[in-house]
């Protein structure tokens, strides 16, 4: 499904006055595609990527997934398009330390309620999908920081999720394993159509992205050659 924010800005309140976290940002990110997401620390890079996430609501302006405007729902059905359409893979990726590699992904369908012999099958073919087909019974200190990234990045597409949203997904590995995982979600946003939008602070990652997005004070550009 096609992300688009449409002018949306987000203010924090910051003492007595606000602080403009998003300042009238508008970004279209189509289903096949990895958009990328750079900037300077403290630009609004995480903001961008909870409000897309339905985490945040903002002050002004739309979200729309699948050109549905997220702004009209309540909160228990923005709940469920969150549930049902978005993938996040948060920086603290918070595995389980007492769960296999596999029950880490059962966790998420049992909680949404999902038949559990579905999820079985599904959990076989998403670890097999990141190269950890293995690995499954293994639990997370018996694993190397990537493969910990490809249990969570595997976690993230149990929902079978449109719209996948990743925080610097390579920020705890050395530059080999760094560009395995980005090659594994540029791969996985194809075969899969997936609506990919990952911030990262690693200029070399970016020739991985469809489209490159720079936010500085919260302003957003589309860099050239992208
Ligand atoms: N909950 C909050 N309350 C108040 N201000 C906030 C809050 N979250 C973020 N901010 C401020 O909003 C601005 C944008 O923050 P944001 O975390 O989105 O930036 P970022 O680009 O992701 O930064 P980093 O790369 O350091 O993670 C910063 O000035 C930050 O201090």
């Amino acid at each position: 499904m096609t992300l688009r924010l449409d002018d949306v800005t987000l203010t924090y309140p910051d003492g007595d006055q606000r602080l403009t976290a998003l300042d009238h940002v508008s970004l279209t990110a189509e289903p096949g595609t990895l958009t990328a997401i750079v900037g300077p620390s403290g630009s609004g890079k995480s903001s961008l990527l909870a409000v897309a996430a339905t985490l945040i609501t903002p002050d002004s302006g739309r979200v729309l997934l699948g050109g549905r405007d997220l702004a009209g729902l309540t909160s228990s059905d923005t709940a469920t398009v969150r549930r049902e359409q978005i993938g996040i893979i948060f920086q603290s990726s918070n595995l389980l330390a007492s769960l296999t590699a596999r029950d880490q992904l059962l966790v998420v369908a049992h909680m949404g309620g999902h038949d559990l012999t579905v999820a079985s099958e599904r959990a076989t073919e998403l670890l097999d999908a990141v190269g950890l087909a293995d690995q499954a019974d293994k639990r997370p200190h018996q694993l190397s920081g990537g493969q910990r990234q490809r249990v969570t990045i595997a976690r993230g597409l149990m929902n079978q999720p449109s719209l996948l949203l990743v925080d610097e997904p390579t920020s705890a590995l050395d530059t080999h394993r760094g560009e395995e995982i980005l090659n594994l979600l540029r791969r996985l946003t194809t075969d899969r159509g997936l609506t990919t939008v990952m911030v990262t602070h690693n200029k070399e990652h970016l020739g991985s992205a469809d489209r490159v997005t720079e936010i500085v004070d919260g302003k957003t550009r589309q860099l050239a050659n992208w």
